[in-house]
């Protein structure tokens, strides 16, 4: 059993760490709450990310788990997703020496909580291992309370909702052990030593076993105390872990699709997508009080004809003051901004200074369309484009606070088809800035 080496904790005063005392014999009857009523969730609850590897299959240098998806890195995600989850009281992130400060810095920068770090081992079981040391109560003032529960899970697999967890450690707190599983897409083939095929697994009776897994802590901690030494450096199951040396058989719970870990370079690509989507299911149209009312409502009706499964809702820009923080807890991170006056510049600053103010973390990058309705064949567009150009200059500037600002002149005929067909496309471009949220586009000035 190595030794868990200790490392400055992320936060004040956290230990981590620290080898554990020689294990007693395997639990010869689950602890008290294994006998726990059916259904019923553990007050004490942690969780163990592993997050020590090299990301060798995505063929890239930085670990995949440091890999950025939207400028942040893919850790950041996992870790914003188990925080949703107030019942986890205390974190762990196994993460190896050379990778500590990284770390240390994204849970600074991206504001995340109840963190702790233990060093990763050579393997994803040893560095697992380390993490349960660290929830461990027999290790010298170590701050960490042990848990009835804890949660093992991939640091690369972001998409992970409170519904699974809270099945795992539900069933875990039940049954001693729990783990998601997935319906297989290929079929499981054994090879005979020539390379021919020696037979094949009836798909339609095996599953793959995915994460988050949950289990009783004194069980899985006490099947790690006694793992071999080839299953710590081979091993990829903790599910037969629990088995193999604590006779705990799992219980098996059907995961949805978005549980899958992040291990090839197409994964990444479709982590974007899936943020991105995620994100972009909300718009909120600022309607500068002193417009004429029907033309942010015009707007907003046509987004909603025009962006399907988009949720469209409006404010008063005198009201976002107050409420800015509401709409990215509601996750709300494009806003359309409706003037008539041009190059008001004021009242966009007053916009973004909300933003700015916000004490919530922007972890994602926030979309600001400045949309400005001109007839153009009052007002010269050269001209107009030349009043707006101050939108480039204020754009670099809240490009820093991860706010992704363009403009949008939209026709404002006085003919009725001309000004629908100006609509329509201007509500096409809001929506691609909206869905591919791509800092390429921030600062320029586009026309519909
Ligand atoms: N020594 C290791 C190896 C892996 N992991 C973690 O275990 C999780 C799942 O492992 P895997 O997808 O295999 O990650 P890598 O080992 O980095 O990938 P590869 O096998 O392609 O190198 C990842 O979050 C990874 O960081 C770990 O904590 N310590
Ligand atoms: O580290 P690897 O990518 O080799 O394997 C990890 C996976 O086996 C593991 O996350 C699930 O199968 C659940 O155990």
């Amino acid at each position: 059993m190595e030794p868990g080496p200790l490392s400055r904790p992320a936060e004040q005063g956290r230990c981590v760490s620290g080898s554990p005392s020689a294990g007693a014999a395997c639990p010869a009857s689950l602890p008290s709450t294994a006998g726990a009523e059916p259904g019923s969730r553990p007050a004490a609850v942690a969780a163990v990310l592993p997050a020590g590897g090299c990301g060798e299959r995505m063929g890239v240098r930085t670990p995949k788990q440091f890999c950025r998806v939207l400028e942040r890195p893919l850790i950041s995600y996992t870790l914003q997703a188990l925080e949703r989850v107030c019942w986890i009281k205390d974190i762990v992130v196994a993460v190896t020496r050379e990778n500590m400060e990284a770390m240390r810095n994204i849970i600074q920068r991206y504001g995340h909580k109840r963190i702790s770090l233990a060093e990763a081992g050579a393997t994803r079981h040893r560095s697992i291992f380390n993490g349960l040391k660290a929830l461990a109560e027999d290790q010298p003032d170590c701050k960490l309370t042990k848990p009835e529960v804890v949660i093992i899970h991939d640091a690369v697999r972001p998409f992970v909702d409170e519904d699974i967890l809270l099945r795992v450690v539900t069933a875990a707190n039940e049954h001693g052990a729990a783990g998601a599983i997935r319906p297989l897409v290929s079929t499981v083939i054994s090879p005979s030593a020539d390379g021919c095929l020696d037979h094949s697994l009836d798909r339609a009776k095996h599953r793959a076993s995915e994460m988050p897994q949950a289990f009783l802590f004194d069980v899985i901690y006490e099947a790690y105390q006694q793992c071999s030494d080839y299953d710590l450096e081979f091993g990829t199951e903790c599910l037969q872990l629990a088995l193999k040396y604590c006779h705990t058989k799992a219980k098996l719970l059907e995961g949805s699709p978005d549980l899958w870990k992040v291990t090839y370079k197409q994964d990444l690509y479709a982590a974007e997508s899936m943020i991105k989507e995620k994100i972009s299911q909300e718009i909120c149209v600022i309607e500068n009080t002193k417009d004429e009312e029907s033309v942010g409502y015009l707007l907003k009706e046509v987004l909603r004809n025009e962006l399907n499964f988009v949720n469209i809702t409006s404010t008063p820009l005198e009201h976002t003051g107050g409420n800015i923080q509401n709409f990215l807890i509601a996750q709300c991170y494009s806003f359309i901004c409706v003037n008539v006056v041009s190059s008001n510049f004021q009242e966009t600053q007053k916009f973004l200074g909300t933003l700015e103010e916000s004490s919530l973390p922007l972890l994602y990058p926030v979309v600001v369309v400045l949309v400005y309705f001109l007839d153009l064949t009052l007002v010269p567009l050269t001209q107009e484009m030349e009043n707006l150009m101050w939108i480039r200059e204020l754009a670099k500037e809240v490009k820093k606070r991860n706010v992704l600002l363009s403009g949008l002149l939209i026709n404002y005929s006085q003919d009725e088809q001309k000004l629908q067909e100006s609509l329509r496309q201007g509500a096409s471009i809001i929506g691609a800035l909206v869905k591919e949220r791509s800092s390429a586009l921030a600062g320029q000035l586009l026309v519909a």
